[in-house]
């Protein structure tokens, strides 16, 4: 007989941002989109009132994600985590804790397998970190509930066009070069070579490396990041059988014939990799965190205050994160079958 898989289960994000409206537009979009049952951690009061301000949407509260799979036909399922006001565009220190309230308690559910996959909303890194939030990001929260190693969680953002890892990510820019070395680099590449064939089903991915420099380098006139740390390490990983090439200037890597080359673009830093597929892929565009044993996606955004309320903000990206959770989340149920 066929398991059937448990619901997806989403935070809620910011109460304050675009993330539960989108979630509520994603719900009216299910059969044409054909989204998997999936469930939202948060408020049932702010999300009955975001409901009345988008078309067809409705809500239901559960008592158990159990019985997502159930109602979601007619209504999207809430699991009340207490009543909040609706501040669009305002975030606030209460704001903040039910989105955080949220995320642990939807990390637990996938972690306990309650859920079968994690689809975080956006929060404002700076707000959740005002009422306790000790991460840069929600990676970094994800991957220590998961009993995850921060360095061993590997933040990958996919669209229609691209796929990129970053090498560091909510750094500064100035502490990017001494970050850099050649183990954190061969070992978030394997991480990602891993993940890629696991869930994505891309076993022997092609995978270009950037460079740090201009021009990756020009032959250490530019810097010594490609002749001292990068190379060494693609051909390490080469050595292994990856097939992986670079350094690749990184300002020549991103034009369309350059990506038909590659399935994966590792980059050296947060901009050089969001960038290019902010740019090329803003509207489909999923955040996706390899190397856990749970399945966590996220929408390419953030809380985009300024939208909030307006019925302005697209719900490409969540939609997006939402399929790519329940592909993945087939993926893996697959190879257990
Ligand atoms: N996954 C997450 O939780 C993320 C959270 N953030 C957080 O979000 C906050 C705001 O950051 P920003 O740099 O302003 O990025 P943002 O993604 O919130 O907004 C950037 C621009 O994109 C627009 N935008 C964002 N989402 C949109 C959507 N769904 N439809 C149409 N337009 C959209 C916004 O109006 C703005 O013009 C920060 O506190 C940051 O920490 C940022 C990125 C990811
Ligand atoms: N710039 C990407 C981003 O901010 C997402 O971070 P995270 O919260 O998913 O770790």
């Amino acid at each position: 007989m066929t398991r059937v898989r448990p619901p997806l289960v989403a935070s809620l994000g910011d109460p304050a941002g675009v993330g539960p409206e989108l979630l509520l537009k994603s719900w009216t979009a299910r059969e044409e989109e054909r989204l998997a049952p999936f469930a939202v951690v948060g408020s049932l009061s702010l999300m009955k009132e975001i409901a009345g301000n988008v078309p067809l949407a409705s809500v239901r509260g559960i008592e158990s994600i159990a019985e997502a799979g159930e109602i979601f036909a007619d209504a999207l399922p809430v699991l009340d985590i207490g009543p909040l006001p609706y501040t669009p565009g305002a975030p606030c220190r209460e704001g903040a804790e039910v989105a955080l309230a949220s995320l642990v308690r939807a990390t637990h559910l996938a972690i306990g397998g309650n859920a079968s996959a994690l689809v975080t909303g956006p929060i404002a890194k700076a707000e959740l970190q005002n009422v306790g939030f000790a991460h840069p990001g929600q990676t970094e929260f994800v991957a220590e509930a998961c009993d995850v190693a921060a360095e061993d969680a590997v933040m990958m953002l996919a669209g229609p066009s691209l796929k990129v890892v970053p090498m560091t990510v909510h750094v500064s820019l100035a502490s990017v070069p001494a970050l850099l070395t050649q183990d954190l680099i061969a070992s978030r590449i394997r991480i990602a070579a891993k993940a890629l064939a696991r869930d994505f089903g891309l076993a022997n991915a092609h995978i270009a490396v950037a460079g740090l420099n201009p021009h990756a380098g020009e032959q250490g006139r530019m810097g010594r990041e490609e002749i001292e740390v990068i190379a060494p390490a693609v051909e390490a990983l080469r050595a292994e059988g990856l097939d992986v090439v670079g350094p690749l200037a990184g300002d020549t890597m991103f034009h369309a014939a350059a990506r038909a080359n590659y399935d994966l673009a590792v980059c050296m830093y947060h901009d050089q990799a969001l960038i290019p597929i902010k740019a090329l892929d803003f509207d489909r565009g999923v955040n996706v965190t390899l190397g856990l044993p749970i399945i966590r996606t996220s929408p390419d955004h953030g809380t985009a205050f300024s939208l909030a309320g307006t019925g302005r903000a697209d719900a490409g990206p969540t939609i997006a994160a939402l399929r790519m959770a329940a592909e993945c989340a087939d993926r893996r149920a697959e190879q257990l079958a």
